[in-house]
């Protein structure tokens, strides 16, 4: 089959971690018969760099027009003074809300090979770390009014409105107990209901759609709770369900249970086929050009893009494998490395992979 992708390298690492990521769908293609067309456009810093704006039109278009879009990262220091509505990181803001991709999933998955990579004790690890964080992506604090007023007697104000409407919650909590009916049927609901007002609603309307849903059980816990939680005993939770901002910060201290940011994929997806995927971290500034960075979160965005978007399991589960048995050979980039272990590049490391596959 064909599939159009639209990829998006970004600012810092991302073009490396994509180039690997490439190469992996590439590898897959030959092997299963596809033609996958990669299409690169610019987005971010970069973009800004060349023609004055962070998402250029042409992107957002082909973006629309393609099956799905593969996103590296974007940002950095050189952009960091920019106004906010210039800065790279507009660009994904925008994307997400553009093509109404509403649900993130961030699935924190410690591979049996990484233990001694997650910082927990042993005894907390258990037999391993499975977690989908679902998080709401296109409203709540990123997308409310924001901006600066001026008081005599207070002088510059800054606000960012919270808000959420009982649909938007309604469509996240679905997607949510969906999930979690194909995992271990768990579902906790994390929010701040004793301050927030919309977390108030948040929480009621999570717990109407919880009807529709008798075999799945639902638990409520406020978010600094949560945070305490997961490092506390993360075996406790299956599917979390979160806003935006909440689900940012919670799913980054998710990933380092799992070894590394550097291993957490994400799917953005909407009411369509259509959809974003991305590695969870950023652009790495400190390591941006050295070929350190790890590429296996942005080559497990490329297999949940194979598995969401296309509907090819068996191609998603061969990446997924391929990742496993590099993992077991004992290759890891320098932020997973521990004693006995094979150092190796960004691009090593896709090599490997795709010699697995
Ligand atoms: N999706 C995105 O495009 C995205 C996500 C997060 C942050 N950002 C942007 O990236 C820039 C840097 O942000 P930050 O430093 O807060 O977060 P970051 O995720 O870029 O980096 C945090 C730390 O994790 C390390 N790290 C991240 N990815 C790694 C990988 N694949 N392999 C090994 N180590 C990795 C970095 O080296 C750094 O030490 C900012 O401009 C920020 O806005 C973009
Ligand atoms: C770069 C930033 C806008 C983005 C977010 O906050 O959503 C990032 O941190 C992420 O997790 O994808
Ligand atoms: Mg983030």
């Amino acid at each position: 089959m064909n599939f159009q992708i639209a990829v998006i390298p970004g600012d810092g690492i991302g073009p490396e971690i994509i180039n690997e990521a490439i190469k992996v769908l590439e590898t897959i293609g030959k092997k299963y018969h596809h033609h996958f067309h990669f299409q690169k456009l610019l987005a971010g810093g970069c973009a800004i760099d060349k023609v004055g704006t962070c998402l250029p039109d042409e992107t957002l278009d082909l973006c629309k027009k393609s099956d799905s879009i593969l996103l590296g990262a974007v940002g950095g220091p050189k952009w960091d003074t920019l106004p906010g509505e210039q800065r790279p990181e507009k660009a994904l803001l925008r994307l997400r809300k553009e093509l109404n991709l509403f649900a993130n999933l961030r699935p924190a998955l410690l591979f049996p090979q990484l233990k001694d990579a997650c910082p927990l004790k042993k005894e907390i690890v258990g037999n391993g770390i499975d977690i989908c964080v679902v998080r709401e992506l296109t409203g709540g604090i990123y997308f409310g009014e924001k901006g600066r007023k001026s008081s005599d007697i207070m002088g510059e104000i800054a606000y960012d409105v919270e808000s959420y409407s009982v649909s938007e919650i309604k469509r996240i909590a679905k997607i949510a107990f969906e999930i979690a009916g194909k995992r271990k049927k768990k579902v906790t609901s994390v929010d701040k209901a004793n301050v927030l007002e919309s977390s108030k609603l948040w929480r009621s309307v999570v717990e109407e759609i919880a009807n529709d849903y008798p075999d799945i059980t639902l638990h409520h816990m406020y978010i600094d709770n949560a945070s305490m939680q997961l490092i506390r005993d993360p075996k406790q939770f299956d599917v979390i369900v979160t806003s935006n901002m909440f689900g940012d910060i919670l799913s980054d201290e998710a990933s380092i249970i799992t070894g590394s940011i550097g291993m957490l994929p994400s799917a953005s997806l909407g009411n369509s086929t259509l959809g974003m995927y991305e590695p969870i971290h950023g652009s790495a500034p400190d390591i941006a050009g050295k070929n350190k960075a790890n590429p296996i979160a942005t080559i497990l965005s490329a297999a949940m893009m194979l598995r969401y978007s296309f509907n090819l399991n068996k191609e998603a589960q061969a990446i997924e494998d391929a990742v496993t048995k590099v993992l077991k050979q004992g290759y890891r980039t320098p932020d997973l490395i521990h004693t006995e272990m094979q150092l190796v590049s960004t691009k090593e490391m896709g090599e490997q992979i795709i010699k697995n596959i």
